[in-house]
């Protein structure tokens, strides 16, 4: 069980160096202590096939917190982020948006409900410069059609507020330039401009760092330690250490398709099953 403080904590059954299940006290949830979750899931499964891919996860994340979420290739981070936002239906469980029950919510429906999330590979449309596909995102949010080509390219409200999202994500200078020769980073901040532009306010970044170069990397953590001043609540899936114990007040660790603890960093750091479940293959 995850962010439920006092709750019993379920090691991976898989995983041989664990032991017997323990029950421990968990901290209050994130930094808004005990206020109404932005997320939940709960008891949250997927079998494919009788496989199963995820098992029985519960999460609680608060207005405001920037959960990261770690675990070896194959743990089920992506699954959980699929579930999360609708692309796959869960054999079992519930997600819960603001309290709204939207476990049968559509990916579209989940969106206008304040959900966003950002993707491994990226979803700009790559001929349309920076600012237009930051005041499609706008215009769409205020109720137009779905279409690209039925925009006005001329809207002042849309356009003004484009550039305040584009000015967050440190982009407004390089607006009039097409999102498909931004460099990697520079796209990866453009999603997040998209995602303040829909009016997103749970955030879900799949792997933001992934194919970014070193010297890339502490421009996107700005950027993304902005979102998380604006008020949004995020949830961060992540390979790069550094980045989730530099960024995360809490820090979800899957293991074969369950939640293996959610914690502060300094306290999954010394969990010793996290040590040897996880952070000894990164040694
Ligand atoms: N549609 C599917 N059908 C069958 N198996 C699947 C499906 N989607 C995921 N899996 C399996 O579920 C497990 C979890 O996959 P998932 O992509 O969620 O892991 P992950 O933690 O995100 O891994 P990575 O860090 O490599 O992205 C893997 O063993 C994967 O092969």
């Amino acid at each position: 069980m995850g962010g439920e403080p006092g709750t019993t904590l379920r090691r991976s059954r898989d995983d041989a160096t664990a032991g017997a299940a323990r029950t421990r006290t968990m901290p209050d949830d994130g930094p808004g202590g005990s206020g109404a979750p932005a997320l939940e899931v709960r008891g949250l499964s997927l079998t494919i096939g009788g496989a199963r891919i995820l098992t029985g996860v519960d999460l609680r994340v608060t207005p405001g917190e920037l959960l990261g979420v770690i675990g070896p290739n194959g743990a089920g981070k992506t699954t959980l982020f699929n579930l999360i936002s609708g692309i796959h239906r869960p054999t079992a469980g519930q997600v819960l948006l603001d309290g709204a029950d939207v476990t049968g919510a559509t990916v579209a429906a989940r969106s206008r409900a304040g959900l966003g999330r950002t993707f491994q590979t990226s979803s700009l449309f790559p001929r349309l410069s920076v600012m237009e596909n930051v005041r499609l995102a706008t215009q769409r949010r205020r109720g137009g059609s779905l279409s690209v080509l039925s925009f006005p390219r001329r809207d002042d409200a849309a356009s003004a507020e484009a550039v305040e999202h584009l000015v967050t994500v440190g982009l407004a200078q390089r607006s009039g330039v097409a999102a498909g020769d931004l460099s990697h980073g520079d796209k990866r901040k453009l999603e997040i401009a998209v995602l303040l532009a829909m009016g997103s306010s749970v955030v879900l970044l799949d792997e933001p760092m992934a194919g970014l170069g070193t010297a890339d990397v502490p421009g996107l953590v700005r950027v993304i330690r902005d979102l998380k001043a604006t008020g949004r609540t995020v949830l961060m899936v992540e390979h790069h250490m550094d980045v989730v114990l530099g960024l995360a007040d809490r820090v979800a660790v899957m293991h074969h398709g369950e939640l293996l603890i959610c914690d502060t960093p300094e306290r999954v750091m010394a969990d010793e099953t996290v040590r040897t479940a996880y952070l000894g293959d990164l040694a």
